[in-house]
């Protein structure tokens, strides 16, 4: 029996209900019923996904304190968006009745709406039990069809014990090669993955829908013989990791495989499944703060899977610090075997600037 089997069977669930909702939002854009315009989407997305995951926690959890992305003031002041979101919160279940029973049921009103989506305020630290929510991760993917993740990870004392990511644009299929996701005109036809880690535990897959806890499989990571052969994952962003700097770091581990450029943390999901290898994000600003919820289940899914994550210099991610990591700058992920070596580049190359 795991040690946080309430905790992960409450986040696996949560997750996929949010997921859903994230999906009939993009759907519905397409349609048209919902603005094309780039903003709305996200902002129904993130939002609607956020409060159903708290309702969610709240509802089995209530002590615990929750760090997420979103916050409501847009909301209060808008109230057709208000309206938009209430109604798509209000329509969106596991169609599971059991299931539904574990999440704590629908959330009751449009103000209720509001509270949870602030009850995600924490200041985040270094004691108790803090939950870390990015209701969409991967803003840009999942406005264009490309990969996006819906992330819940459970930290007591500033680490991380239970680590979600809902990729719904990543295929089913652990041993399928690493795509960008729908914008190369695939279908949602076997796509559709949730990834889970427990500290001391292992991380495994399985498919993102109702009922599928019997396909859970345990993933690790691929052991690479020579790094050369490897492939490495990257933001799609030139904004938000050094593509140039990853270039050359590629390069000088002889490397010849074009990066697989990825939004979200389906990177991290994907090296933790050998789709990939490595996962490099140098920053592009020396003020820039990662935060907590872009990392925290990709940083547990990747070394529970036989992975290693740190900073470029060589540090764990810091967790404990609020809501970046603050004492971290960017982000080196690879197998354990291999991680030395590419950490070794990163400095070299780096310390060249
Ligand atoms: N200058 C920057 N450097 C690194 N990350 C940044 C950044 N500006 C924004 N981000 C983060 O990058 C995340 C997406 O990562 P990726 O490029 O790997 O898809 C964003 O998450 P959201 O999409 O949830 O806002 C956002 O938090
Ligand atoms: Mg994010
Ligand atoms: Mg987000
Ligand atoms: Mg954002």
């Amino acid at each position: 029996m795991s040690s946080y089997a309430k905790e992960l069977e409450v986040a696996q669930l949560a997750v996929q209900r949010a997921a859903i909702l994230t999906k009939r939002v993009f759907h519905e854009k397409a349609k048209g019923t919902v603005s094309k315009d780039d903003k709305s989407p996200v902002t129904i997305g993130d939002f609607g996904a956020q409060a159903l995951i708290i309702s969610a926690l709240k509802a089995n959890f209530p002590e615990d304190e929750i760090v997420a992305e979103e916050e409501a003031a847009q909301l209060k002041e808008d109230s057709n968006l208000r309206q938009t979101i209430w109604e798509l919160v209000k329509t969106t279940s596991l169609e599971d009745e059991a299931a539904e029973k574990v999440l704590g049921g629908a959330i009751k009103s449009e103000d209720d709406l509001l509270t949870m989506i602030d009850y995600g305020n924490s200041k985040g630290g270094a004691k108790g039990r803090i939950w870390a929510i990015d209701p969409i991760d991967g803003t840009k993917g999942f406005l264009r069809g490309g990969q996006y993740a819906v992330c819940l990870a459970l930290m007591v004392d500033g680490d991380v014990k239970v680590g979600v990511l809902g990729c719904p644009n990543l295929p089913v299929d652990d041993a399928a090669p690493l795509t960008a996701g729908q914008e190369s005109g695939q279908t949602d036809e076997g796509m559709g993955c949730l990834f889970s880690g427990v500290l001391s535990e292992g991380a495994t897959s399985r498919p993102l829908t109702t009922g599928a806890l019997s396909k859970e499989k345990s993933i690790s990571m691929k052991a690479i013989k020579d790094i050369a052969a490897a492939t490495f994952c990257e933001s799609v962003e030139a904004g938000h990791s050094a593509h140039g700097d990853q270039a050359e770091i590629a390069k000088k581990l002889g490397i010849t495989n074009p990066s697989v450029r990825m939004d979200s943390q389906a990177k991290y999901a994907s090296i933790a499944r050998g789709a990939g290898d490595i996962y490099l994000r140098l920053p592009v600003s020396a003020t820039y703060q990662e935060k907590i919820w872009d990392h925290a289940a990709g940083d547990l899914i990747v070394r529970e899977a036989g992975g290693v994550v740190t900073d470029i210099k060589g540090n764990r991610l810091d967790f404990t610090v609020g809501r970046t990591l603050a004492n971290n700058k960017g982000v080196v992920a690879a197998p354990a075997a291999a991680h030395p070596k590419v950490l070794e580049v990163v400095k070299e190359v780096l310390g060249q600037k």
